[in-house]
């Protein structure tokens, strides 16, 4: 028996959220008297999740998985799984983690629980935590099956450094056809996106028109945040709809949000309630944001803006 987690990577290099699953794998590997295993796919070296718990590390390279491709993908960790005598497999909840969890679970017949925040509370019967109602609500949830496929939401249970001699072994996977009509050819931005991020800058209508978004570019530029923007700014075209967060728009769940001129409607605060540590720069004390926020400038944008801009050069120079 052991617990697999994808530690999934970029260019080669491992996501901040592939170091969560690694360091939440170990921690339920402990709870089943188990070890974790890690499963790369393309990542250029595989030391560096010893640092997590790690002990042991699959590493399959392949050109036929240089593109993401969820069938594909999710053939070879169900493989991987099936020769590890996995019965806990650990996604992310990137948009890939998102849509192989659900293969996995039917390729291995396990059940499968998304938004997962914490280790388990029991291993008998297997019992995890997972955020509900537009993470409002926290659910306690049961998996029945012998295999299970755990999504774990980003930035909930955190990268744990956990140190132990660990090993690589290659793999040769059986790559299947890929089976879909579409496939990605290039990523058109460079810029940090708001599901990666650790910091996102967000503003809203109290910016008043497009031709204001310089400083909150240049902010985010600063700090190596993405953007985002509230609901009305991209309903105003001011900013595009990828940068819209809320409820009906993208979740964050940062270590840090920066939120400029927004309100702090319920709907707005739904998408970012996951996000650690929140900033608000409002002029109305009234503001509804302020009361779910970790600190707070009663200002105007205009001027505390720029001014946090030219401290924070300042202090990235000294
Ligand atoms: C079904 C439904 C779903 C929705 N989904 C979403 C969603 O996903 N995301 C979302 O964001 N909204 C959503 N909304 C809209 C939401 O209810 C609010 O209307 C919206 O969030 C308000 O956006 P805002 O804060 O940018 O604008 P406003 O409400 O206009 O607030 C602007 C704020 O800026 C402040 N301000 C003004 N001037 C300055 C200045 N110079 N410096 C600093 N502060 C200043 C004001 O004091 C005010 O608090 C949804 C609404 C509905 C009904």
């Amino acid at each position: 028996m052991s617990v697999l987690v994808f530690a999934d990577s970029s260019e080669g290099k491992f996501k901040k959220t592939a170091l969560e699953v690694v360091s939440y794998g170990k921690k339920v590997a402990e709870q089943l008297g188990t070890n974790v295993v890690a499963l790369t796919i393309n990542a250029s070296d595989s030391s560096e999740l010893y640092t997590y718990g790690a002990e042991k590390v699959v590493s399959v390279s392949n050109d036929a998985l240089q593109t993401f491709n969820a069938k594909q993908y999710a053939a070879v960790i169900t493989e991987v799984a099936k020769a590890q005598n996995a019965t806990v497999v650990v996604v992310d909840s990137s948009t890939d983690g998102l849509y192989l969890a659900p293969i996995i679970a039917v390729n291995l017949e396990a059940g499968c629980v998304s938004n997962v925040v914490d280790v388990p509370s029991s291993t008998s019967p297997f019992t995890v935590k997972r955020k509900t109602f537009s993470n409002k609500a926290f659910s306690n949830t049961v998996i029945s099956t012998e295999h299970k496929v755990i999504v774990v939401a980003k930035n909930s249970y955190g990268v744990h450094e956990n140190v132990v001699t660990g090993s690589t072994e290659t793999f040769e996977a059986t790559i299947v056809e890929s089976g879909v009509k579409s496939e990605k050819i290039e990523r058109v931005t460079g810029k940090v996106t708001i599901a990666d991020a650790e910091i996102v800058v967000s503003a809203g209508r109290g910016l008043k028109g497009p031709e204001n978004w310089g400083m909150v570019e240049e902010l985010a530029s600063v700090l190596g945040a993405a953007t985002a923007c509230s609901k009305p700014v991209s309903d105003l075209g001011w900013r595009p709809h990828a940068e819209h967060v809320g409820q009906t728009g993208k979740p964050v769940a940062s270590n840090l949000y920066i939120a400029i001129g927004i309100s702090g409607a319920i709907q707005h605060l739904a998408g970012i309630n996951a996000s650690k540590v929140k900033v608000v720069i409002n002029t109305d004390p009234e503001a509804p944001f302020f009361k779910a926020a970790d600190y707070g400038i009663v200002g105007d944008a205009f001027e505390v803006v720029p001014k946090l801009i030219e401290k924070l050069k300042a202090f990235k120079a000294s």
